[in-house]
C-alpha cells in the first residue's frame, strides 16, 4: 500500500504586532494580527522528523516583529509582500509563503476639544484585511494579494424589499416591499498587480460598498451583493474577482398588537441566530487564475 505525505505548510499564526511610531511628539500607531505560513521542502521533517529544512515557527514570528522595526508598516499589504518575499527568496527549501494580516484601526482620543498625541480610542467600524500569497523564485515567481474588510456592518432602515419568492407547505415568511436590512460584510477582493496605492483604493472600494449597499432599492441581499460586486470591478480594473459573505441579519417587526399600539416599521427584534447566508463571488470573464489566493490558514480544513 502505498502512501505518500499530501500537501502540507506550517507558519506561526496570529501574531499580534503593535507598531508605535515616536519620531515626533506626536505618535502614530498600528496594530495588526499576522499570519505566517510557509510551503515547500518539508517532507523530511513529517517522514523522518529531520528538521534540517525548517524554519522554525518562532523564527517566523520573530521575523514580524523584527520586521515591524526595520521595513515598518505603512501598509498591511506591502508589509505582508515584505515577509513573503523575505522567506520565498531567502530560504532555499521555502517554495511559498503565505502572509495573512488583520488591521484594528485606533483614532485619536479627544481631549478637551483637541486630537490628543498619543492616547487612542479603539475605532469600531472594520477590521481591514490583506492575504498576501508568493510562490516560486526568479522568472517563475508569482504573487497574489487579496485584500478585504469585515465585521463591516451595515443597516439600512428601508429601501429592501423581499418578495416573489415560491411558498410551500413549510413557508410562513411574508413577502415584504419594505424591509429593515443589515448585515455583518466580509468582502474580499483579489488583485492583479502588486503596483497599487493600497490605502487609496481600500478607501474607494469600501465607499463604493456603502453606497451600493445605501442606494439600490434591493429585491433581495443577493442582489445587493452583485450591485457591489460588479461596481467595485467597474470602478478598478486591476482588481480581478470579489467575493462577498453576507449574514442576513434579520429584524423582525415587534408585535405590539397586545398593547393596541400599531407597529408601521417602527420597533423591531433584531435577532442574532440564526441568520440567513448570503455568499456571492463577482469575477471577470478574463480574470488570472487564483492560485493559492483564497486558500486560507486556518481554514485550510475547510
Ligand atoms: O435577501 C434575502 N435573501 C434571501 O435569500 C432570503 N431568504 C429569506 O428568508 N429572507 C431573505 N432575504
Amino acid at each position: 500500500m502505498g502512501i505518500t505525505l499530501g500537501e502540507n505548510q506550517y507558519g506561526k499564526a496570529e501574531n499580534r504586532v503593535v507598531r508605535i511610531y515616536r519620531d515626533s511628539p506626536r505618535h502614530e500607531i498600528k496594530d495588526i494580527n499576522v499570519g505566517t505560513a510557509l510551503r515547500g521542502d518539508f517532507a523530511a521533517a513529517h517522514t523522518s522528523g529531520d528538521q534540517g529544512n525548517v524554519l522554525p515557527t518562532d523564527t517566523q514570528k520573530q521575523t514580524a516583529y523584527a520586521y515591524a522595526k526595520e521595513k515598518g508598516i505603512a501598509t498591511i499589504e506591502q508589509y505582508g509582500l515584505d515577509l513573503a518575499y523575505h522567506f520565498v527568496d531567502g530560504y532555499e527549501p521555502v517554495h511559498g509563503a503565505r502572509i495573512e494580516i488583520e488591521e484594528y484601526a485606533w483614532e485619536r482620543a479627544v481631549v478637551d476639544g483637541a486630537e490628543h498625541d498619543h492616547t487612542w480610542v479603539r475605532k469600531g467600524q472594520e477590521v481591514r484585511t490583506a492575504d498576501i500569497s508568493v510562490e516560486g523564485v526568479g522568472d517563475d515567481q508569482r504573487t497574489w494579494v487579496v485584500c478585504g474588510l469585515k465585521e463591516f456592518t451595515i443597516l439600512k432602515s428601508t429601501g429592501s424589499e423581499f418578495h416573489g419568492f415560491p411558498v410551500d407547505e413549510y413557508t410562513i415568511l411574508q413577502p415584504t416591499t419594505d424591509r429593515v436590512m443589515a448585515t455583518s460584510l466580509v468582502a474580499k477582493w483579489r488583485f492583479t498587480t502588486t503596483d497599487i496605492d493600497w490605502d487609496a483604493v481600500y478607501t474607494g472600494v469600501k465607499a463604493i460598498i456603502v453606497k451600493e449597499f445605501a442606494t439600490l432599492q434591493s429585491l433581495a441581499l443577493q442582489q445587493t451583493l452583485y450591485a457591489i460586486g460588479s461596481a467595485v470591478l467597474e470602478a478598478y480594473g486591476e482588481i480581478a474577482e470579489i467575493r462577498l459573505s453576507a449574514p442576513n441579519k434579520h429584524h423582525f417587526v415587534y408585535d405590539l398588537s397586545p398593547f393596541g399600539l400599531d407597529n408601521p416599521n417602527e420597533v423591531f427584534n433584531a435577532d442574532d441566530r440564526p441568520y440567513g447566508l448570503i455568499q456571492a463571488s463577482v469575477i471577470r470573464d478574463d480574470a488570472p487564475d487564483a492560485g493559492p489566493a483564497w486558500t486560507m490558514q486556518r481554514g485550510w480544513m475547510g
